[in-house]
């Protein structure tokens, strides 16, 4: 078993798809650096949740956003922030009249067990468009890669060519060789 130190359902529903061991999740408020750098606020933040939260097993946190090109990476680190306070639609409107609507998702993940602290990270390309689709979380309504955006996909086909999912394969991978 290992945890998940995260507020956010759509991350665990998507873990659990993917990863190869059971996975409780934990929410525990870990405190995120102001950093643009994905990796130090993940690195950062498995060390303070796993010695907050005690050694029972290995704990792994995930931070990701979304770059938008025409905004020169916003909002990049503070994705959640600007989804909780100007919402996905008002993102889509600040990049609508840009003729580059070109866009990514990064997210970095960190596993600490008190021994190994290590990252994985996974990126897509896409663009923003006007919200379609019903499922997902966040901002996948308005981020189209291929043609359909991340909300009409289900999570396994998400899970295949996502940023969380890239980065989940290569967790997964490593964890098979730890065993
Ligand atoms: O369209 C999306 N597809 C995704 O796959 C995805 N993953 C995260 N997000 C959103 O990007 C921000 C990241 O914030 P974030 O990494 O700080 O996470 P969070 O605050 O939601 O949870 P926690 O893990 O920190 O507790 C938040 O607004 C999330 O809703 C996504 N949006």
């Amino acid at each position: 078993m290992i945890r998940f130190v995260t507020g956010n359902e759509g991350k665990v529903a998507e873990a659990r798809e993917y990863l190869p061991t059971e996975v409780e999740q934990v929410e525990y408020d870990y405190a995120e650096v102001q950093s643009d750098d994905l990796e130090t606020i993940v690195r950062r933040g498995a060390r303070e949740a796993y010695e907050e939260l005690g050694a029972e097993s290995g704990i792994f946190v995930d931070d990701t956003g979304l770059f938008v090109e025409a905004l020169d990476g916003f909002p990049g680190p503070y994705s959640a922030y600007v989804e909780d306070t100007l919402g996905i639609e008002r993102v889509w409107e600040l990049v609508e009249n840009e003729s580059n609507r070109k866009a990514a998702f990064r997210t970095v993940l960190a596993y600490y067990d008190g021994d190994d602290l290590v990252t994985f990270e996974g990126s897509v390309r896409g663009r923003i468009v006007a919200p379609r689709g019903e499922d997902g979380f966040g901002y996948d309504p308005i981020f189209e890669h291929d043609g359909s955006t991340f909300a009409e996909l289900s999570t396994e086909e998400k899970n295949a060519i996502s940023h969380r999912g890239r980065a989940l394969a290569a967790f997964a991978d490593w964890l098979a060789e730890q065993e």
